[in-house]
C-alpha cells in the first residue's frame, strides 16, 4: 500500500531541528586534543628509538595508536550534533486520522524461561493502546521459543485488551503498559481482568502448557493441537494465530480493536534461522500478506511503549514530503528502566544510544538500534531508485491486500512465507529484508540501507517513547557485551568493512560506523594498559617520562582533556557524575573481559573452531538478585573465565601500587620520579577495582567472586610477574 500524502502541502513543518550549541566547542576541543595526540605519537617513536626496552615501548606505541585512531573515529559523533523537535499540533491540524498511514508493529520474543510471556504480553498492550485509529494498527508477535505459554499468554492478553484498550482511551492514560501502570504508587491494586491474566498466564509458563480447562472453544484446540510430541524449539512447523481481527473484534465498550497475530516460524535443523535477522524477515513476509502496512515498527520483547503519541511522532517525520523519498527510519532512543542510582553496570549505554545518534543525525542518520525503530517498508526492498522486486508479488511492499487476514487463503499464504526453505535461493537477508551474516542485525541493516542511499532520523522526544528493561548480572552483561562484539567483528572483516564498502558511499557517516566496527579492539590498548605499566614497575623499568620531564604533562593533559570532555558530554544529557565514572570503569573492565573473549571467540569461529550463537539476555527478576542490583553490588557468582583477566588486573594493579607507593616512603620522591606516572596509573585502577576486592575479600552472598577465580588469577599473576621480569629485559 502506497502512502497517502496529505491533501495539500502543510504550510507549517510537523518538525524541526536546531544544531547543539556544544558544536562549536566540540571543533575547537578537536583541533587541540588533536595537536596533543600528534606531539605524543612523535614522543612515543623518539623514545622507541633509544630505548633498551623495545618490546614494553613498541607495546604501549600500539595501544596509544589504537587510542588515537578510535578518537578519531568517534569525533564523527561531535562535529555535527543536532537536536529535533515534532510539532504534533501541526501534524494533527493538517492531516486528518484517515489519512494516517496503517503501521505494523513486530514484537520478537525468543525463550519463555529468559523472556517471560508476561513482559511480551505487557509490550504488545503498551502498543496496541496507542492513541491511533485503532484498525490501522497491527501486532505481530514473533515467538523464537516456539511456545505453547505464549501463545496462550496472547489469547488471554487478546482478552485483556478488549477490556484495556477501552480503558486507557476513557481515561486518556499516558501509561498504557499495565503492568507499569497498576504498579505505580496512585493505583496500589489491580483490577480482576488484570489479576486473572497474571496468574493463568504465570502458571502456564511454569506448566509449559496451558491447562485443558483453560482452552475454551475450538478454535484454541486446534492451535494447541500442533504440538505434536516430536515438536521442539529447534524443529516444528510454522504456526499462525490471529488473535485479534479489526475487521470483527470489538472491546467491551464495542469500539474497534487492532489486530493481533501470533507467529512461529517454522524451524528445522537443516536451515540457519539466522536469529533476530530472520524473526524479522518472516515477520515482514506475514505481515505482507496480511495486512503490508507502508510503516513498521521493530520491538523487543521487553520494550513497551511509554508514550501513546508515539506512532504520530513518527509520523511528523514520515509524513513530510521533502523527507519521505530518502526516509528509511526514525530511530528512537533505546531508554532503560529499573537502573540503579550509579548504573553500575553502564546499561544505560548514553553515548551509543543518546549522545552518538545525535551526532549521526547531523550527517545522515543514528544508527538502528534493533528496537524502538519505526521503519519505511519500502527501504528493505532496495535503494531509494532501485526498487527489488521480491519473489512473489504478494510480499512486495506495493502490494494491496484485498481479503480479509483471517481468510483461508491468506493463512495459507502466511504459512508458506514462514517456512523454512522460503528464503533458498532468494535475495532475502543479502540484499532483502534484514541482512544476516552478523550478530549485530541491527548496526549490519542499518548501516547496509545507508549505504544504499537511504537516510534515518533520531526522534528523541522529552518524555521516553520506549522503555526496556536491563541485564541484572555481570555475567549477562559481559554476555550481551560479547554477542556485540563478535556481530562488530563480522562486519568489519567483511566486504562491507565501514571504511573500504562504506567510506565512498556515505562519506563522514562512515568513520562514526567504524568506531562502533572497531569497538573491540579497544581491548587491545585496556589490556595492555592494565599490565604493561605495572609489571615494569614492580621490575623497576620506567615506561612514561619523568614528572619533572614536561612530556609528562602531555600524558595528563591529554588523559584529563579527553575524560573532561567525555563527562560534560554526558552531563549536558542529564547524566550524573556517578553514572559516569561508572561508565568509565565499565569501559575498562569491558576491555579485559567481553571485548577479548568477544575477539578470541570471533577468531575461533572464523577458524572454524567454534560457532557463536545469539545468546538472548535474561530479562528475569529474581528478588534477591534484584535486590543486591538495587543496592549498587556487583554480581559475580559464577566462576566465569572473563573473570580471570579481570580479577587478575586488579590484583596486580594493587601490588604495584602499593609496591610504588612503599618506594616513595623508602626511597624518596626523587629516586622515583621515572615511576610517579605508573604508581598514578595503578592507583587509579586500583580505585575502579574496589567493588573487585570486595567480591573477593569481604563478601559472603552468592554474588560473590568464586574463590576459584581469585586462586587461579593469583596464580596467573604470579606466573606473569615472573616470566615479564625476564621479558622486560629486552
Ligand atoms: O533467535 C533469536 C534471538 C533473539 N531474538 C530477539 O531479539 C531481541 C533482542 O535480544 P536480547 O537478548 O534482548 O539482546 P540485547 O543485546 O539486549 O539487544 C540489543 O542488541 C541486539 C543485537 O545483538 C538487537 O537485536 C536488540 O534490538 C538490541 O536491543 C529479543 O526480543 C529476542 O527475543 C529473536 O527473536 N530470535
Ligand atoms: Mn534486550
Amino acid at each position: 500500500m502506497e502512502m497517502e500524502s496529505p491533501k495539500t502541502q502543510a504550510p507549517l513543518p510537523f518538525h524541526n531541528y536546531k544544531l547543539l550549541r556544544r558544536a562549536t566547542l566540540n571543533r575547537l576541543f578537536m583541533a587541540v586534543h588533536m595537536a596533543g595526540i600528534i606531539a605524543l605519537l612523535y614522543h612515543h617513536v623518539h623514545t622507541l628509538l633509544f630505548t633498551t626496552s623495545s618490546i614494553t615501548f613498541s607495546l604501549l606505541l600500539l595501544s596509544d595508536l589504537i587510542l588515537a585512531f578510535m578518537w578519531g573515529c568517534s569525533q564523527a559523533f561531535h562535529l555535527r550534533p543536532i537536536r529535533r523537535r515534532e510539532l504534533l499540533h501541526n501534524l494533527e491540524k493538517w492531516v486528518e486520522e484517515r489519512d494516517f498511514p496503517s503501521v505494523d508493529i513486530f514484537i520478537c520474543t525468543a525463550d519463555p524461561q529468559k523472556e517471560p510471556p508476561m513482559g511480551t504480553v505487557n509490550t504488545a498492550l503498551s502498543v496496541m493502546a496507542y492513541d491511533y485509529p485503532p484498525e490501522k494498527v497491527s501486532v505481530y508477535v514473533s515467538d523464537d521459543g516456539g511456545a505453547q505459554a505464549t501463545l496462550f499468554a496472547f489469547m488471554e492478553a487478546a482478552k485483556f485488551a478488549r477490556h484495556w484498550l477501552p480503558f486507557c482511551r476513557d481515561n486518556h492514560l499516558v501509561e498504557r503498559c499495565p503492568e507499569v501502570y497498576f504498579s505505580s504508587p496512585c493505583y496500589s491494586s489491580s483490577t480482576p481482568e488484570a489479576d486473572k491474566l497474571k496468574v493463568r498466564v504465570e502458571n502456564t509458563v511454569e506448566r509449559g502448557k496451558p491447562l485443558e480447562e483453560h482452552i475454551e472453544d475450538e478454535e484454541m484446540h486446534k492451535a494447541f493441537a500442533k504440538w505434536t510430541p516430536n515438536f521442539t524449539r529447534q524443529n516444528h512447523p510454522p504456526i499462525i494465530q490471529v488473535l485479534l481481527a479489526s475487521s470483527k473484534d470489538e472491546d467491551v465498550m464495542g469500539g474497534m480493536m487492532p489486530n493481533l497475530i501470533y507467529v512461529s516460524r517454522e524451524k528445522n535443523k537443516t536451515h540457519p534461522h539466522h536469529f533476530k535477522a530472520g524473526a524479522l524477515n518472516t515477520l515482514l513476509r506475514v505481515s505482507a500478506t496480511m495486512t503490508n502496512a507502508p510503516i513498521f515498527l521493530t520491538l523487543d520483547c521487553d520494550t513497551y511503549s511509554s508514550d501513546p503519541q508515539t506512532v504520530k511522532r513518527a509520523l511528523c517525520y514520515f509524513l513530510d514530503s521533502k523527507l519521505r523519498p530518502k526516509l528509511a527510519y526514525v530511530q528512537f532512543p533505546q531508554i532503560f528502566r529499573g537502573l540503579n542510582k550509579g548504573d553500575i553496570y553502564f546499561s544505560e549505554h548514553k553515548r551509543l544510544f543518546q549522545i552518538n545518534p545525535m551526532g549521526m543525525d547531523g550527517l545522515q542518520g543514528p544508527n538502528y538500534v534493533g528496537a524502538a525503530c519505526f521503519f519505511y517498508r519500502r527501504a528493505l526492498f532496495g535503494s531509494p531508485s532501485g526498487f527489488i522486486e521480491p519473489e512473489i508479488p504478494t510480499v512486495s511492499p506495493n502490494q494491496i491486500v484485498q481479503k480479509s487476514i483471517g481468510s483461508g487463503d491468506i493463512l495459507k499464504l502466511a504459512q508458506h512465507v514462514a517456512v523454512c526453505s522460503y528464503e533458498d535461493q532468494t535475495e532475502w537477508g543479502s540484499k532483502l529484508g534484514f541482512r544476516y551474516g552478523s550478530l549485530v542485525e541491527d548496526y549490519h541493516t542499518g548501516y547496509r540501507i545507508k549505504c544504499e542511499g537511504w537516510k534515518g532520523i533520531f526522534c528523541y522526544p522529552e518524555r521516553p517513547a520506549f522503555l526496556g528493561d536491563v541485564p541484572m548480572t555481570l555475567i549477562d552483561v559481559f554476555g550481551q557485551c560479547k554477542r556485540w562484539v563478535i556481530g562488530l567483528l563480522e562486519v568489519l572483516f567483511s566486504k562491507y568493512n565501514t571504511l573500504t564498502f562504506g567510506l565512498p558511499r556515505i562519506g563522514p557517516l562512515a568513520i562514526a560506523y567504524t568506531h562502533y566496527a572497531c569497538w573491540p579492539i579497544y581491548c587491545i590498548p585496556l589490556t595492555l594498559y592494565a599490565f604493561i605499566p605495572q609489571l615494569a614497575l614492580l621490575n623497576g623499568v620506567s615506561t612514561f617520562p619523568k614528572v619533572t620531564d614536561p612530556w609528562s604533562l602531555l600524558y595528563v593533559f591529554l588523559y584529563l582533556g579527553a575524560s573532561g570532555k567525555d563527562l560534560l558530554d554526558f552531563l549536558l544529557e542529564k547524566g550524573t557524575f556517578m553514572r559516569w565514572w561508572n561508565s568509565q570503569r565499565m569501559w575498562m573492565i569491558s576491555g579485559v573481559t567481553c571485548f577479548l573473549f568477544g575477539c578470541i571467540e570471533y577468531t575461533l569461529s572464523s577458524l572454524g573452531i567454534a560457532m557463536a550463537g545469539f545468546n538472548v539476555t535474561s530479562k528475569v527478576q529474581d528478588d534477591e538478585l534484584k535486590k543486591r542490583y538495587d543496592q549498587g553490588v556487583f554480581e559475580f557468582g559464577v566462576a566465569s573465565p572473563m573473570f580471570v583477566p579481570l580479577t587478575m588486573a586488579a590484583i596486580i594493579n594493587l601490588i604495584s601500587f602499593v609496591v610504588g607507593f612503599m618506594g616513595i616512603l623508602t626511597r624518596g620522591m626523587v629516586n622515583m620520579e621515572g615511576l610517579i606516572l605508573q604508581i598514578l596509573l595503578s592507583g587509579f585502577v586500583a580505585v575502579n577495582c574496589w567493588p573487585i576486592y570486595e567480591a573477593m575479600v569481604f563478601r559472603s552472598d552468592k554474588g560473590r567472586m568464586p574463590t576459584k577465580t581469585t586462586l587461579t588469577s593469583a596464580f596467573l599473576v604470579a606466573f606473569l610477574y615472573m616470566v615479564t621480569g625476564v621479558c622486560l629485559k629486552i
